[in-house]
Order: C-alpha cells, then structure tokens, then sequence
C-alpha cells in the first residue's frame, strides 16, 4: 500500500516538500476554514508560501458563492487573495456549460438545484437558468403543482439541462420540476457530488446529497464538475498554465481533493487532518486515496520558517 509520510514537526522535511513545488492548489472547507471560523495560522503559512515565490490558487467544490462572493469571504476573513486565484465548482459548471455543453436554442436553459453563487457564474457566462434561489420554488408542493408539473403546463420547455449543487433550500417541489427536466431528456450535471459538508467543525449534507434523490429516481449519475473531475483539473492548468509535476494539491477529503491530486497527475497531494478525513482513513484497507504527505493542520508548514 503507498506509504503517507507525515510532516509535522520535522522542520527539514517541510522545507523540502515546499521546495518541491511552485505551484499549491488549496482546498477551503475543511483546510482553511470551517464555515466562517478560519483555522490558527492559515493566513501566516499562504504568506510564507508566497513570500517563497509559490503560488497558492483555491480550488472548492462549495458552489454556494461565486468567485466574487469567496473574494468577499477572503477578505472578510484577513486571506488576501484576488479573483482569478479562486477557482470554484459554480465557475467550473459555468465554463462547461458554457463553452463545452454549449446548448442549443430552444432548449439551453438550465434549472438550477443550488444557490446564488451558481447563478452568479451562469450568469457571467450569459446561460440562462430558472429556479435556483426563486422565492417562488422555496415553499409546500400544491394540488395545482401536482397538475401543472404531471401534465408539463408548469414546466419551462425551454430547460436543456439540470444543474445540481448544494442547496441550502432543497425540498419536495424543487426535486419534482428537476425528475421532470430529466425525464424528458436534460442533461444532468452536478457542481460536486460531497456526500457530507463540514461545518462549525461537524458535518452536515452535502452537494451530493441534495442532487442523490434525482440519481435514485432516475438511475442516472449527474457529470460532476468539482473535484475529483479532471475537466476542473484541465481548466486550471489551462488558465495557469501549470507544470502538473510541480504542483501540490492541499485537500482535506480523500474521495475529492487527494483524488484529483493522483488522477491530475500533479507532483504530490497534502493532506490536512482538520476536515473531513483523517490518517485512519487512508491507511484503512482499500481507501480510495492515499495522500504522498500529511500533517495535522495547514499551519504545521510555518515549522519550515523555524
Ligand atoms: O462544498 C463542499 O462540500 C466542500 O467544499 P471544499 O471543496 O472547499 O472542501
Ligand atoms: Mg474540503
């Protein structure tokens, strides 16, 4: 089984992994922060690494904000950071839809399972969309809705594809337009598929656990546009232009984060033990990754300044 070395503590060992690399693609929920609490030292170890000429790109699968609304989060949080840096799952289905689905008139809307930082990015790609965070879907299923939606009277013939993320308002009405979109043919994609999102240092559901009423439905899995998705990886080494060798992917989920590290074939994978998996995780037979390194916390690397 591939062997994890562990870095924390060892001062020489961390400077040789940082001399590595030029590039770091950090992961947030779980490596930064969780929700609005941003972990000790975090701001401290991107300014070392920039301070050694790396640089630190953001790489979420939280389709909750577009780039613009994380630049916000950023800053309210003491993280510089500038716009083109953030790369998350709401631009990356944005891009895709945009430039490789390319929908056709007259069916090129999208219904949207999710919140408004999809509905940022759709936008700034010009794709028109419904539902999302429309006042108008966040309520009980009615008799009418029942009718309108069985016999296609309430349904936008126009909607091409269904496009699910985490949503923070997802009920029974929501899932019933969106069965419906994919029963006559839309294209289902997914933001990420995370089955759990932590938060306030617990978990909570996921992305993939908003959009799995509508794989169990349909037997369909949606194409997910997050990470592990190699299409994320391909769009950001082609806006960066990255030498995939000397490139760390800094994670705390196995199944997304140190997935997309091995499958990208980047130089190496970090994996932080402040989200959701742990070292017990990967050295469980048959897991379903194995990081090359880890630490305890993101801020285990200021040791190298020692
Ligand atoms: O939104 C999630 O579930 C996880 O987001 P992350 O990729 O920043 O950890
Ligand atoms: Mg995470």
């Amino acid at each position: 089984m591939a062997q994890s070395k562990y870095l924390t503590g060892d001062s020489q060992a961390i400077n040789e992994f940082i001399d590595r690399f030029d590039v770091f693609l950090f992961d947030c929920d779980g490596v930064l922060w969780s929700g609005d609490h941003v972990f000790e030292g975090v701001v401290e170890t991107l300014e070392l690494l920039r301070a050694r000429g790396k640089k630190t790109i953001f790489v979420t699968n939280n389709s909750t904000k577009s780039r613009s609304q994380y630049l916000e989060k950023f800053a309210a949080l003491g993280i510089p950071s500038v716009t083109e840096e953030i790369f998350g799952s709401a631009y990356s289905s944005a891009i895709y839809i945009s430039k490789i689905l390319k929908l056709s008139p007259p069916k090129n809307k999208v219904f949207v399972l999710g919140e408004a930082g999809i509905e940022n990015e759709l936008r700034t790609e010009n794709v028109s969309f419904i539902g999302g965070t429309d006042p108008n879907f966040r309520r009980d299923i009615t008799p009418e809705d029942f009718k309108g939606i069985a016999d296609g009277s309430l349904l936008d013939p126009e909607v091409g594809c269904v496009l699910a993320g985490l949503d923070f308002h997802v009920n029974y009405l929501k899932l019933s337009h969106a069965y419906q979109y994919l029963r006559r043919g839309a294209v289902f994609l997914a933001t990420n598929t995370d089955s759990t999102f932590p938060m306030n240092h617990n978990f909570f559901p996921g992305a993939g656990s908003v959009s799995f009423p509508l794989v169990n439905m349909t037997g369909e899995k949606p194409v997910a546009l997050g990470k592990p998705s190699q299409a994320m990886m391909d769009a950001i080494e082609g806006k960066f232009q990255l030498d995939r060798g000397r490139t760390c992917m800094v994670g705390d989920r196995l199944d997304t984060d140190i997935r997309f590290g091995i499958e990208g074939r980047l130089g190496g994978t970090l994996a932080v033990q402040t989200g959701v998996n742990k070292k017990a995780d990967w050295e469980a037979e048959g897991a379903v990754a194995v990081p090359a390194f880890y630490v305890d916390k993101l801020n285990d690397l200021l040791a190298a300044a020692q």
